[in-house]
């Protein structure tokens, strides 16, 4: 691409970007290997650009030629990546690139039909399959010569696991598990768990390996019946469907046995701990962190190279059209977002650390973080997935009517974000989730060790503490903190008040519910800041100093928003005051100006290239109207001057003869 095909505008932003793109590439992408190791995997997959990339665009496709074009496209990609995975490679970093990341949802924008098997399937198979099991599969599935789903919602459970109505019912006398679905509501939905029994008592949900389709002919196995469950608000390329089981038989050996087993007499034998069941979903919830911040990395970049070509209305009469950027109310919902962005980047890498850290443990025996870890996923889940959908729609609308064209690929993004703020655990019920635990850590706060997530709720409530407010990243923190603090030792006393006044505790959980999802929010908040702040600070350590300088900057301008956001919380339980609010708004308004400069930048280091964007608006070079006609043309109406509608049907209607 020649220097003159590039917008003039997008020039100008990136000569007086202050830092190396370069090295902040290398930061967002983990190392200069990572990054060649990405841009490798991209170049692979060009090589097929037209076959992923050319053709009819999805929004032009029917729902059925829709998801058989993604899988069309997912078969090439998946072939290519056979050639970069090693054989025998368990490392799912690849596929997950592949599909969470950028380029999983670039097989169509509505996401990748190989998704569930690499985000979930393997994952399970992984977490829960004895060696016998993981020697009899994995392999199998490593290199897609069986796909697997993950069944376990049910048409009428799917936060609620322990009401899944399937059945698996041992028969000592085959050695097989019955599957039964008794009820409509009990067929699998969306795509498995099942209450397993054996010997007539029901041991609770497990995880079985079921085979749904023939190998040669692809037909339903006998007993089962599948089907889709038709369009959604996005993810159409992802075929989510239902499953029906009338009495299937599957051997013994297809129950997951890593934790749980059911001996060949039907003996049951318990897991070490229970919990391990739910594995899979910690994980999944940890994956999606990373998706969030990989779709709004999308969106930003977007939504700031267009505000940066979209020139629009005069400041001043007689003056040239301004770059929307110039604009604070444009800087507000756009910087926030890269701000944001950055944010979950850094929390990602926490949980994924602290993660890999007690998933050792577990391995080991030790169950003593599983609860902090549960806990931690469930509101980094929630609160990534929450912002990055709510951070999207800004970008969207700082776009103006242009982003609301699916060609801008804003509208499709979002469609993915807003999403997963109900799959892998509705974010409502994981927010309960962490209270549940900060309730039980604030129960035994004087008695049992902390764990390192929660250190700071002794801290902050030590006899004697005191704070007096501070405008700065550690005072908003630390503001944070004791917010969080106060929210859940005030739901603790309300819950302790209303059970003595004869309530029960489940009614008076219900009843103080907002509250305790609202001091999940808080404690999470708190984190995101703290360590946004807290391994920035260290990363900067080796920056360049230009870099380091707006990188201290997004994590102010993060802290200050959010600070801005919450005031009600800060005024309600800090002594922040109304001179220290008027002092937040403008160092806030100083911070957005200061950042400008960069925005476009910040994003041109998330190396998004434009077949993976796949954005009339954020295209590298800028050329947005051109693109924009260049999609419009690709509609099919635009295949002929006069629609067949005008002579069917509203000329005989002008003529008045209908
Ligand atoms: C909401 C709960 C957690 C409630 O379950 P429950 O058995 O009633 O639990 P409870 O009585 O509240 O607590 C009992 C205890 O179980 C613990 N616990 C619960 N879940 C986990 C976990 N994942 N890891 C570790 N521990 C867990 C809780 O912390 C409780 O512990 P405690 O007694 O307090 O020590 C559960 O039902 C749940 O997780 N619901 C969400 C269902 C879900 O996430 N479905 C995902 C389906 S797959 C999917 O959506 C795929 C999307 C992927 C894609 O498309 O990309
Ligand atoms: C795009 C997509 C893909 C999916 N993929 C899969 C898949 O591959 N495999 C799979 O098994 N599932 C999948 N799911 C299902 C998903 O996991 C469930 O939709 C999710 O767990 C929410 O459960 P639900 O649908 O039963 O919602 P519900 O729980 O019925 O939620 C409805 C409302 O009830 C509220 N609510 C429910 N319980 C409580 C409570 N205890 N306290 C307070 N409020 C409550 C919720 O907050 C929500 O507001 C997918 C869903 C989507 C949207």
């Amino acid at each position: 691409m020649g220097i003159g095909d590039i917008n003039k505008d997008l020039i100008r932003e990136r000569a007086k970007c202050t830092f190396n793109v370069t090295e902040l590439t290398y930061f967002l992408d983990g190392g200069k290997d990572k990054t060649l190791e990405r841009k490798e995997r991209e170049r692979v997959m060009l090589t097929k650009r037209e076959e992923l990339f050319g053709g009819t665009p999805d929004e032009y496709l029917s729902h059925k030629e829709k998801y058989e074009n993604s899988m069309r496209k997912a078969v090439i990609l998946f072939s290519l990546l056979r050639k970069v995975q090693k054989e025998n490679n368990t490392d799912l970093t690849n596929y997950r690139n592949l599909l969470s990341g950028v380029l999983g949802a670039s097989i169509s924008q509505d996401g990748s039909p190989f998704g569930l098997h690499y985000i979930m399937f393997m994952p399970v198979f992984m977490s829960q399959a004895d060696e016998e099991q993981q020697k009899k599969w994995l392999h199998r599935a490593l290199n897609c010569s069986i796909i697997g789903s993950y069944a376990q919602t049910e048409l009428g459970h799917g936060t609620f696991i322990r009401g899944l109505e399937t059945t698996a019912t041992y028969d000592p006398a085959t050695q097989e598990f019955v599957l039964h679905s008794p009820t409509l509501t009990s067929y699998k939905w969306w795509p498995g768990g099942s209450q397993l029994y054996s010997k007539g008592e029901c041991h609770g949900i497990h995880s079985f390996i079921v085979q749904v389709r023939d190998e040669d002919t692809h037909m339903p196995l006998p007993g089962i019946k599948v089907g889709e469950i038709g369009v959604k608000m996005g993810l159409n390329a992802v075929n989510n469907g239902f499953i029906g089981f009338d009495n299937v038989r599957i051997p013994r050996t297809n129950m997951l046995m890593k934790h749980a087993k059911v001996l060949e007499d039907g003996t049951y034998v318990k897991s070490k701990n229970s919990k391990l069941i739910y594995g899979a979903m910690v994980f999944v919830r940890v994956v999606i962190v990373f998706d969030s911040v990989n779709y709004l990395a999308k969106a930003i970049t977007v939504a700031t190279r267009y505000s940066a070509v979209r020139r629009q209305s005069q400041l001043k009469e007689g003056e040239p059209e301004r770059q929307i950027l110039d604009y604070v109310t444009q800087q507000d919902k756009i910087l926030t977002a890269i701000a944001g962005c950055f944010a979950m980047k850094m929390n990602a890498r926490m949980l994924w650390d602290t993660f890999n850290v007690i998933n050792d443990q577990l391995h080991k025996g030790n169950f003593e973080r599983l609860g902090e870890l549960h806990a931690l996923a469930c509101c980094l889940k929630a609160i990534s997935t929450t912002d990055s959908s709510m951070f999207t729609e800004r970008c969207r609308l700082a776009c103006g009517g242009h982003g609301y064209m699916v060609s801008s690929n804003l509208p499709p993004t979002y469609a993915l974000t807003t999403a997963s703020c109900t799959y892998e655990g509705d974010n409502t019920v994981l927010l309960l989730q962490t209270a549940r635990f900060l309730l039980k850590t604030w129960r035994q706060i004087d008695t049992a060790p902390l764990t390192p997530t929660v250190q700071y709720l002794k801290t902050v409530s030590t006899p004697g503490y005191s704070y007096k407010w501070e405008n700065s990243v550690e005072g908003i923190i630390r503001g944070f903190q004791i917010v969080s603090m106060k929210k859940i030792s005030s739901c603790v006393d309300l819950m302790t008040t209303k059970i003595m006044s004869g309530m029960s505790q489940e009614d008076a959980w219900n009843t103080v519910s907002i509250q305790l999802v609202s001091a999940g929010e808080s404690h999470c908040r708190a984190i995101v800041i703290s360590t946004f702040h807290e391994d920035m600070s260290k990363a900067m350590r080796s920056m360049s100093e230009p870099l380091a300088e707006v990188m201290g900057q997004l994590v102010e301008l993060y802290a200050v928003f959010w600070a801005l956001e919450r005031l009600g919380d800060l005024l309600e339980f800090t002594s922040i005051s109304g001179a220290d609010v008027v002092k937040l708004r403008s160092r806030y308004e100083e911070l957005l100006r200061k950042i400008r400069p960069n925005a476009v930048g910040l994003v041109d280091a998330f190396d998004i290239i434009d077949e993976l964007l796949q954005s009339s608006l954020g295209a590298y070079d800028g050329r947005v109207y051109e693109r924009l006609m260049e999609e419009a043309l690709k509609s099919p109406l635009n295949a002929e001057p006069v629609n067949q509608s005008f002579h069917k049907y509203l000329k005989p209607f002008m003529q008045g003869k209908l």
